[in-house]
């Protein structure tokens, strides 16, 4: 396995690019350690494929490089790179028994049958598919048939990275989670450096322990998953993460923060003197009804689990409370809305600008 660095690394379609908006990848400077579980996280035509496709070797960046273990291969062909993928769909030969698919990659390279018949089975235990390995793939389910695909992706012990590009897209939504939750176990127990390609935050912060989040071609942030929840670092990250998101609210700031008028106390001081659009980041998970506080209508109650989603208006934004099940208002109720003061950060042109206290 390997570290994997991204250093200066821009890409464009375009074969002479001249501003920003040009780029499908604006600069990108990322290490990857030798070990980790990453997740590449984004909607679509933020530049995820794009940058899984330079890191496999099926694109060439316009500048920058990637090394391996400090070894450059920006221009090295994906053959010479040592990568398994896992797609979004199952790669498989239908006609190969599962022991004979996931036993390919290592015959591919050569090893003895006894190298193989260790790691197959290993591998074939850790998927729970010990029982099919002598079934034609032919007759799999598509789940089976992906987990399978999967374990050619992690037979190998010598790769330099195993890549999965939304690999459960093709599988059944009540099998998702038990996936999911494998492929965290699976990454534990062989230890190898994995990047998880997803537009889906779940499955994301489900694998990851580190998550790179991507919005036009930039990472706005890389974190953990309790970090990109507690502190984004854009309101980009605060919206896309959380379900429902970060409520961003429209304020002025001319020393205090202000929504329409009423003080909105910050969790702390603000980087330097805001120039630009500021907003108002909280979770509604730390908004509260109260008595005193912004005045706001209920305008949709939600029940959500063991949770009640209250959408209010409040003096003409929408804010979003999260409250214990059965403490609800009744919609057109009057309420006041209260922020948790360490909770509540100041955004400038959508980055973060506060600090804790
Ligand atoms: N072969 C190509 N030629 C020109 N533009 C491209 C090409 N591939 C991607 N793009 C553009 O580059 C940008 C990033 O696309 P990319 O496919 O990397 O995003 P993505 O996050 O993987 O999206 P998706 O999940 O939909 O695949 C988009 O604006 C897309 O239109």
């Amino acid at each position: 396995m390997a570290k994997i660095t991204l250093s200066k690394l821009r890409h464009s379609y375009l074969s002479n690019p001249k501003s920003d908006s040009d780029y499908a990848l604006k600069e990108i400077d990322l290490d990857w350690q030798d070990g980790g579980a990453y997740a590449l996280l984004g909607p679509s035509g933020c530049g995820k494929s794009t940058l899984l496709n330079i890191i496999s070797g099926l694109l060439v960046p316009s500048e920058g490089q990637i090394l391996f273990d400090g070894q450059d291969v920006t221009k090295l062909p994906p053959d010479q790179r040592n990568i398994a993928q896992v797609f979004q769909f199952p790669v498989i030969y239908d006609t190969m028994t599962v022991y004979d698919n996931l036993a390919f990659p290592l015959r591919n390279r050569g090893r003895d049958e006894a190298t193989v018949e260790q790691r197959v089975m290993a591998i074939a235990e850790m998927l729970e598919v010990t029982e099919m390995l002598n079934q034609k793939a032919a007759g799999l389910s598509p789940d089976n048939k992906q987990k399978i695909s999967m374990g050619r992706g992690l037979v190998r012990e010598d790769v330099n990275v195993v890549m999965f590009d939304e690999p459960l897209t093709v599988i059944d939504p009540h099998l998702k989670w038990k996936l999911r939750s494998k492929l965290k176990e699976l990454h534990q127990r062989v230890k190898a450096t994995m990047i998880y390609v997803t537009h889906d935050q779940t499955e994301a912060l489900t694998f990851a322990d580190q998550v790179v989040v991507m919005q036009l071609g930039e990472v706005v942030q890389i974190g953990t998953p309790v970090e990109l929840f507690e502190r984004p670092a854009h309101t980009f990250v605060g919206h896309f993460i959380g379900s429902p998101g970060m409520n961003i609210i429209p304020c002025s700031y001319d020393g205090a923060a202000k929504v329409e008028g009423h003080d909105i106390v910050l969790e702390g001081p603000v980087r330097g003197t805001p120039n630009g659009q500021t907003e108002i980041g909280i979770r509604p998970e730390f908004v509260s009804l109260s008595d005193s506080g912004l005045p706001a209508t209920v305008t949709k109650v939600s029940d959500v689990g063991r949770h009640t989603v209250v959408e209010c208006d409040c003096l003409g934004h929408k804010v979003n409370a999260v409250i214990e099940e059965g403490a609800a208002p009744e919609k057109g109720a009057q309420t006041h809305l209260a922020f948790r003061q360490d909770q509540t950060r100041l955004y400038v042109d959508g980055w973060l600008a506060t600090d804790p206290e």
